[in-house]
């Protein structure tokens, strides 16, 4: 049996398999299943003990990191009594429990893809009665970075914040590159620049633990650069911006969840 089985190889599925298979203390076994089989093959080989499987062979945990729209079939598959983990954007634990068949566990979370390098963030929820289940994916997600356990009717918020948070800083970092490279720098000295800042500054405000607004001001000169940007910044609605489009992918969960039922 292995320790865990991760269906679905693709971004979501390859950076859990790949940061909990080379995490101290990981799970000794781990198989991947993908439609494709060359990329299941190809996270296997990343991994000191990971096999690529043609089939949902048995496991201690099903990690399923498919689309949400395939959520219904893969779950319908697995065997009686499985125990598994959703990462499916949007569908909700009594959708996901009404295509388990009988005896299944099934618990939710929401990761991000720095959990390849363990620097993820992780939100679970699960119902009163999979404590147990919780608490196992707790200790998967916390190889790979922090977890945070929530109520599900947080996690639609949570996922838009830090499950889609990733993708908000790389389009900065190409806003950044971009900037510079029509002011004139080199585009790859720009896109350098742009990364080892965004690395510099997400760094600073994880080891410090105050307020951001101070460790802004303490950049900010009154008078100077950075209060001239800022100034542009929000006059053009950087935070109205930002609570739109996390309003927009919260919202979109709902859609993915009809969808799913489909
Ligand atoms: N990409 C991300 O940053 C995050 C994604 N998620 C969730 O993770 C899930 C997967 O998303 P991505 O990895 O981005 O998608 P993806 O398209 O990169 O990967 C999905 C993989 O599932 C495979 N697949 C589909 N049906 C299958 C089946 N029946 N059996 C085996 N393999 C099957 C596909 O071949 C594909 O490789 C989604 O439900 C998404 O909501 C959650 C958090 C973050
Ligand atoms: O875009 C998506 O739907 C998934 C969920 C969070 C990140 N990626």
């Amino acid at each position: 049996m292995y320790d865990l089985l991760v269906v679905g190889g693709g971004a979501m599925g390859g950076a859990l398999a790949v940061g909990m298979g080379g995490a101290e203390g990981g799970p000794r076994s781990i198989a991947i299943l993908d439609h494709t089989p060359a990329k299941a093959q190809a996270i296997a080989s990343m991994l000191p003990a990971g096999a690529a499987v043609n089939t949902l062979e048995p496991a201690e945990v099903y990690l399923l990191a498919v689309k949400p729209h395939h959520m219904r079939g893969v779950l319908s598959s697995l065997p009686v009594g499985a125990k598994a983990i959703s990462v499916a954007a949007g569908v909700r634990l009594e959708q996901l429990k009404s295509w388990a068949p009988s005896g299944c566990e099934v618990v939710r979370a929401m990761p991000n893809t720095a959990c390849e390098i363990a620097a993820g963030v992780t939100a679970i929820c699960g119902d009163e009665n999979d404590g147990a289940l919780i608490a196992r994916a707790k200790e998967l997600f916390q190889l790979v970075g922090e977890v945070f356990v929530i109520a599900e009717n947080q996690f639609d918020v949570v996922s838009a914040l830090s499950g889609s948070g990733p993708a908000y800083v790389f389009l900065l970092i190409e806003a950044m590159q971009e900037a510079g490279i029509t002011l004139g720098i080199p585009a790859s000295v720009s896109l350098d620049l742009a990364r080892a800042t965004i690395r510099g500054a997400g760094m600073l405000a994880d080891s410090k633990r105050v307020d951001p607004r101070s460790l802004r001001l303490a950049v900010t000169s009154p008078g100077g650069m950075t209060a001239a940007a800022i100034a542009v910044f929000e006059e053009l609605g950087l935070r109205h911006q930002t609570l739109a489009a996390v309003k927009a992918a919260a919202q979109r969960a709902q859609v993915l969840s009809a969808h799913a039922d489909e």
